[in-house]
């Protein structure tokens, strides 16, 4: 190893027993058991149900109360506990208003010891510098002694009853409580994966960005509405025009107009002059929510304005990059504007619900001059929002398309194949890509795009685009995307995508060592971890495949694909001893939850079960500390044990 390097080093260990003292401090750590990872995918805005999902540790932090308390607590106080952990604020105020004073001070000292035991039992795999991290600041001193007490010597046990007392005294009981049921919440896991689309659909996809930034450990593999989002921060017009669409058809102007402060009334006075109601543009409203007749007409003509906007910039998108061959997606060009037809795969369609009032037929992908103005300040706009800079940012810097985690592939989408099992391959600018270095060279694009925003029509920008829509793109995997025929033809048979031969061949145990060994992972060890295509529960898909090799965790957090899937979404947990499934019930709030303890309804399964429990060494952390270890005894040869 380089001298230098070790000099440099040795200015931090300036002598042996520091060097010593780390040695041993990173030899404990590799010792210790793998910490828990959490799995989540497709939260689409639905911000409630993710924070039940992550305060609950989708399932773990009942579990422990469960195995801590066993014959002591019966199972209503052991939802009543949990829902403490959950919710502590809210839990307190319930409590407050339940029992006088006398019994509240009884309930604080029992709860206070509870939650210290269960913090104790929580924070067994970690040492204890990683505990005091995730202590409450202000607490931190009194939680210490509460935590590493030793019962032997009983003479300390009024030393704690005091400090108990003491607390409740000074009137600090609800704000320790407070802070060690977060601490409890942020020790049953370790570290976070969003496998895709925190964006689109339903109403608060900026509250799981925040949430997610302020969360102790993440990373994030983007879906496609992630890239969608990201493409239009980065300077895609298209991309731009997709997401307002999508907003529109949902009814979440709102995260556009009053979230990320961009103002839509240049594209309402478009939408104004040129539409008027249209049954196929027509929000999807949820019954929660009471829109006026009026909004709703304005939405309408918002959808049908940034919808014609979208298809007519794809036109030159398709004109320009060959390298896409998505000729036959050059619809505007296609359709006959006198009698309003189509054809598709070779069949003539009748085009129904049309508005094409900005359409010249004889040139159908020019923008009128309003259109583009619109685009020009929306554009401007979606690049000045403070708000958005941040959240595009973490996801930029978190997110990846795919990632190696201990030996898992964590994939939003898919590896595209080709109907016999092998690598689909794409020509980009004259290389053939296919694999592992598709993919790879389809983030280089996305990185390269977002480096620069103020290009709009460069191949780097379009190619974001591609990744939403392309055949090729391991986030989209569908032969086309059906959006003009699911608006304006009404036979079902056009609106059908054609899924990658990936979704059906990864049921196979064979395809997925396939996968394992493009990706260099060891198909014995390993698993593919999905999202994106929801799992059809009530009809009987099971998303553990592939002899448990692959899963598939999209089970529908979005409220308007539950019907489809029958359950309300999938996570995983993957602790030292295994995998196990989650299947969560529809959730439907946070005060069913804290009045009637409605989170029991998860359901586990064993997706795989090791022989030995997995230690910190065999992770990608513990692969780092190990190297660590390597240079730290160097450093003690050369410099102290060489004189
Ligand atoms: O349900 P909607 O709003 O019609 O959207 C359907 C579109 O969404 C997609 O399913 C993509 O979204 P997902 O990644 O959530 O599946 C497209 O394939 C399809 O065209
Ligand atoms: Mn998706």
């Amino acid at each position: 190893m380089d001298t230098k390097y070790l000099d440099l080093l040795a200015e931090k260990y300036d002598c042996e027993e520091k060097v010593a003292t780390e040695i041993i401090n990173l030899e404990a750590i590799v010792n210790l058991p793998k910490g828990t990872e959490h799995f989540v995918s497709d939260l689409h805005g639905e911000y409630y149900a993710f924070q039940h999902v992550l305060r609950n540790g989708s399932g773990n932090v009942k579990e422990k109360i469960k195995d801590l308390f066993k014959g002591e607590l019966s199972p209503r106080d052991v939802n009543e506990f949990a829902t403490l952990v959950y919710y502590p604020e809210e839990k307190l105020q319930l409590v407050k208003k339940s029992l006088d004073q006398k019994e509240l001070s009884g309930w604080y000292v029992s709860t206070i010891g509870r939650l210290i035991k269960l913090t104790a039992f929580s924070s067994s795999k970690y040492t204890r510098s990683k505990v005091r991290k995730a202590l409450p600041e202000q607490f931190v001193y009194i939680i210490e002694e509460l935590l590493y007490k030793t019962d032997e010597f009983t003479n300390k046990k009024e030393y704690y009853s005091k400090i108990i007392n003491r607390i409740i005294a000074l009137g600090q009981a609800s704000k320790l409580i407070t802070g060690l049921a977060y601490t409890i919440q942020r020790l049953v896991v370790d570290h976070l994966h969003v496998v895709g689309d925190i964006y689109d659909r339903g109403p608060h996809p900026e509250r799981i960005m925040d949430t997610l930034m302020s969360y102790h450990s993440v990373d994030i593999q983007w879906g496609n509405h992630d890239v969608l989002w990201i493409g239009a921060y980065a300077g895609s017009k298209v991309c731009l025009a997709n997401i307002i669409r999508i907003c529109a058809r949902y009814n979440n102007l709102d995260i556009i107009e009053d979230v990320y402060g961009i103002n839509l009334i240049p594209l309402l006075n478009l939408a104004d002059k040129y539409y008027d109601d249209n049954p196929a543009f027509r929000p999807k409203i949820s019954a929660e929510e009471h829109s006026s007749e009026n909004e709703r007409l304005q939405i309408t003509k918002i959808h049908q304005a940034i919808s014609m906007i979208q298809f007519k910039l794809e036109v030159p998108i398709i004109k320009r990059c060959p390298d896409f061959h998505m000729e036959h997606r050059l619809l505007l060009d296609q359709i006959n504007y006198e009698r309003l037809t189509l054809s598709v795969d070779g069949k003539t369609y009748r085009l129904r619900n049309t508005c094409f009032a900005t359409i010249n037929p004889d040139r159908p992908e020019e923008l009128l001059a309003e259109e583009a103005q619109v685009m020009e300040k929306l554009m401007f706009s979606i690049q000045h929002s403070e708000k958005l800079a941040r959240h595009m940012n973490y996801l930029i810097g978190k997110g990846s398309l795919y990632l190696k985690y201990n030996g898992n592939l964590l994939i939003h989408g898919c590896i595209p194949l080709n109907e016999d099992g092998s690598m689909k391959h794409m020509m980009i600018k004259g290389i053939d890509y296919s694999g592992k270095r598709l993919l790879d060279v389809f983030e280089k694009y996305l990185r390269s795009c977002c480096a620069h925003p103020q290009q709009t029509d460069d191949f780097a920008t379009d190619m974001v685009w591609y990744l939403w829509t392309g055949e090729n793109s391991s986030l989209f995997g569908k032969k086309d995307m059906t959006t003009f025929e699911r608006y304006f033809i009404a036979e079902k048979e056009t609106h059908v995508e054609r899924k990658n031969p990936y979704y059906k061949l990864r049921e196979q145990e064979s395809t997925c060592c396939r996968l394992f060994k493009e990706f260099d992972l060891d198909p014995a060890d390993g698993h593919i971890i999905n999202g994106h295509t929801p799992v059809e529960e009530v009809n009987g898909e099971n998303p553990i495949k592939a002899n448990g090799k692959m899963i598939v965790i999209d089970g529908g957090f979005s409220k308007a694909y539950q019907s489809k899937t029958g359950i309300a979404g999938y996570t995983l947990l993957y602790n030292s001893y295994g995998m196990q499934l989650v299947a969560h019930q529809r959730f439907t709030s946070k005060e069913d939850v804290l009045l009637n303890g409605t989170d029991v309804l998860s359901v586990r399964r064993l997706v795989d079960r090791k022989l030995r429990r997995k230690k910190v060494r065999e992770t990608n952390i513990g692969e780092n500390i190990l190297e660590q270890i390597a240079v730290l005894h160097e450093l003690l040869q050369y410099r102290y044990k060489n004189s």
